[in-house]
C-alpha cells in the first residue's frame, strides 16, 4: 500500500502539512510497530504520551507523523501532518488508505454486555459449514480460517483494524464476523466499516467506570445499529436483536434496516423451546416462522446460550445461509475456550471454567450450574481492577446468594491493591453469606486449591472471571496464570 501524504491531507479540511510531501506505506500508532516509511500518529493515551517516541519511529523508518498538538519537534526529514480533531482524521484517513477492504466482504458486528465471544464463534461455525472462507475478530484471538493471531483488544483499533481487514481481504475472506465492543464504537475503531449484518445480545451492568451510565453505555451500543443502517456500497443489511431484552428498543430505535428478532419469553421471529440443560450440551427446539421446527443437540449448556444460538442463528439466516447447515454446524459445535469449559482429570466431582466477570454472566452461570449440579456449588471469583468498581460488591452478593461454599480471589488486580478489591467485593458477600463456608484467599492458586480441596462427589466447583486468559495481570507484571491448568494440577494432588 503505497499513498502520497499530500493525498491524505487533501481528504482532511483545515490540515496542515509541514515539511513536505512524502510517500506513505503503512500507517501506525504504535512506535514498536513502524516500519520504513510509516506514518505514524501521536497518540496523547491513558498511559503515555506518543509524542515521546517520535525519535524512537524515526529512527525506525517513520516519513511522518500526524498530530493534533500546535507545535511538535520532530527530527530533521520528517513530515508533520497537523489536524485539529485527530480522531476525525483517522475515520478518514485510514479506511482511505487501506483501500476499504471491508466493503470487499460481508461483515458480521456483534455487540452486547455478553455472549458476543460465544455467538461469534457460533457464527463461525456456521459459515464454515456452508463452505464460507472466514476471518474472526474478537476477545480471545483473530482468526482468518484456521489461521490464529494474538489480540490484545477485543476490538483493535481503527488502524489495527483496517490493517487485519486488509490482509483479510488479500486472504479471500467471504465474511468477517467481528465483536465489536462499547469502547469501539465509542472511539471510532470501526470507522469506515460498512456493515453487512449488526446483532445485539444483551445489555446489563459493565464498563461503568468508561460510560458512567447505562444510558450512555447503551448509546454506544446503539451506534453498531446506526453503521447497519448507512446507505452505502452494500445491499441486504440486517439487524438482528433480542426481543426479551429492554434495551433492543433503544437498538431498534436507531436501526432503519430489515430485524429479525430472537427471544424465549416473547415474541419473536426466531424461538426456542423444549431446552433441556445437561453439564456438558443441551438439547433444544428451533423454531423460525412457518418452517419445520429443528430439533437440536448442541455442546454448550445455560439458558443463556440458547439466546447465544439464537442470535448467531439470527445472523446465519440474515446471511442466508441455508437451514441444513445453521442445524449441522451447531449439532457440530463443542464450545468455546474458557465458557463453561469442564476441567475433567479423573475426579468424582466437577470443574468449571467460565468468564463470568459481570453481575450478569455470574447469575447466569451460577444459576446454570445449580441446575446441572446434584451436590454443592463451591465459586471461586473476585473482581478485576481499574475497571467498573460498582459492579463488585453486587458480584460479591450473587456468588454469596447463589453459592453454597465461597472463595473469593483476585482476577486481574492490574495497578490496584489486590486485598482493596477483595474488601470491596466483600461489602456484597457479608449481608447474604449467613453460615456458608467462606474464605478470602488473595492468591487465586491458593484459592483454587483451596476449592478444590473442600470438593466432594457431586459437587461442582466454578472458576469465574478469567475464562480462557492465560495470564494475570498483577501491579508488577503480567504472570503466566491458567486457572484450567491450575484446577488440573489442584485435581492432581488430591
Ligand atoms: C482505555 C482504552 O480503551 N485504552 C486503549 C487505548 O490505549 P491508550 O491510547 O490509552 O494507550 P497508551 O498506552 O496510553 O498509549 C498511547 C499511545 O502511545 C503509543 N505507544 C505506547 C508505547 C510505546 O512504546 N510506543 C507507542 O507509540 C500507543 O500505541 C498509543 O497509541 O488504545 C490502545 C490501542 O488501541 C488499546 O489497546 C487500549 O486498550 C486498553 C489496553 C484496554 O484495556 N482497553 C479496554 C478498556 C477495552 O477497550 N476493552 C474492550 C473490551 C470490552 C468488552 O468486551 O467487554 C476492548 O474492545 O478490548
Ligand atoms: N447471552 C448471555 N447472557 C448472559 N451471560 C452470558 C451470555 N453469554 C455468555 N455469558 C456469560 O458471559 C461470559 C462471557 O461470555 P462471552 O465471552 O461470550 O461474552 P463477551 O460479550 O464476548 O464478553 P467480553 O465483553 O468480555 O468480550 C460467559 O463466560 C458467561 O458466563
Ligand atoms: N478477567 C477480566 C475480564 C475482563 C473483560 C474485559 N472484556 C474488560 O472488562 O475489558 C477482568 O476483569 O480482568
Ligand atoms: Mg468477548
Amino acid at each position: 500500500m503505497v499513498k502520497r501524504l499530500q493525498e491524505l491531507a487533501d481528504l482532511l479540511p483545515g490540515a496542515r502539512l509541514l515539511g513536505g510531501d512524502a510517500e506513505i506505506t503503512s500507517i501506525e500508532r504504535d512506535s514498536r510497530r513502524i516500519g520504513e516509511g510509516a506514518l505514524f500518529v501521536c497518540i496523547s493515551g491513558a498511559h503515555v504520551d506518543a509524542h515521546s517516541f517520535i525519535p524512537n519511529a524515526a529512527r525506525a523508518g517513520a516519513r511522518a507523523i500526524l498530530t493534533e498538538r500546535e507545535t511538535v519537534d520532530v527530527p530533521d526529514g520528517l513530515s508533520v501532518l497537523h489536524v485539529q480533531d485527530l480522531q476525525a482524521a483517522l475515520d478518514v484517513i485510514v479506511p482511505y488508505f487501506y483501500d476499504y477492504p471491508a466493503r470487499s466482504m460481508r461483515v458480521i458486528g456483534i455487540t452486547g454486555t455478553n455472549g458476543k465471544t460465544t455467538t461469534s464463534y457460533l457464527v463461525r461455525a456456521i459459515l464454515r459449514h456452508a463452505g464460507k472462507r472466514v476471518g474472526l475478530i474478537g476477545t480471545i484471538q483473530i482468526m482468518m480460517e484456521d489461521e490464529v493471531f494474538p489480540t490484545a483488544n477485543t476490538t483493535p483499533d481503527v488502524i489495527v483494524m483496517q490493517q487485519l481487514l486488509a490482509e483479510m481481504r488479500a486472504r479471500s475472506m467471504d465474511t468477517v464476523v467481528m465483536e465489536v465492543s462499547s469502547h469501539a464504537l465509542d472511539q471510532g475503531r470501526v470507522a469506515g466499516i460498512e456493515f453487512d449484518t449488526a446483532v445485539f445480545t444483551n445489555l446489563t451492568q459493565d464498563h461503568l467506570d468508561y460510560h458512567k451510565t447505562m444510558e450512555n453505555y447503551a448509546r454506544a451500543k446503539a451506534r453498531l445499529f446506526d453503521l447497519v443502517s448507512e446507505a452505502g456500497t452494500k445491499a441486504g443489511k440486517t439487524a438482528v436483536l433480542n426481543a426479551d431484552d429492554a434495551a433492543s428498543a433503544t437498538m431498534r430505535a436507531h436501526t432503519r434496516c430489515p430485524v429479525i428478532s430472537y427471544g424465549v419469553e416473547s415474541k419473536a421471529d426466531l424461538t426456542a423451546r423444549d431446552v433441556h440443560l445437561a453439564q456438558d450440551g443441551m438439547e433444544l427446539t428451533l423454531v423460525h416462522g412457518e418452517a419445520e421446527p429443528v430439533k437440536l443437540h448442541i455442546g454448550l449448556t445455560g439458558l443463556f446460550n440458547v439466546y447465544n444460538v439464537l442470535a448467531a442463528t439470527g445472523a446465519a439466516l440474515a446471511e442466508k445461509m441455508p437451514a441444513a447447515d445453521i442445524a449441522a454446524a451447531l449439532c457440530a459445535f463443542t464450545g468455546v475456550p474458557g465458557r463453561f469449559e469442564l476441567v475433567r482429570a479423573g475426579q468424582d466431582f466437577s470443574v468449571i471454567v467460565d468468564y463470568a466477570h459481570t453481575p450478569d454472566g455470574m447469575e447466569n452461570v451460577l444459576r446454570t450450574a445449580r441446575a446441572v449440579t446434584a451436590g454443592r456449588i463451591i465459586a471461586v471469583f473476585g473482581c478485576g481492577g481499574d475497571r467498573d468498581r460498582t459492579k463488585r460488591p453486587i458480584m460479591g452478593r450473587i456468588g454469596a446468594e447463589l453459592a453454597d461454599i465461597v472463595v473469593l480471589t483476585s482476577d486481574n488486580p492490574r495497578t490496584e491493591d489486590p486485598a482493596a478489591i477483595l474488601d470491596e467485593v466483600e461489602t456484597g458477600v457479608l449481608p447474604v453469606i449467613g453460615a456458608k463456608p467462606y474464605e478470602k484467599l488473595v492468591d487465586r492458586r491458593t484459592a483454587i486449591f483451596h476449592a478444590i480441596g473442600r470438593a466432594k462427589a457431586g459437587d461442582t466447583v466454578v472458576i469465574l472471571g478469567k475464562g480462557h486468559e492465560n495470564y494475570q495481570i498483577l501491579k508488577g507484571g503480567t504472570i503466566h496464570f491458567d486457572d484450567r491448568e491450575t484446577a488440573r494440577e489442584a485435581i492432581g494432588g488430591l
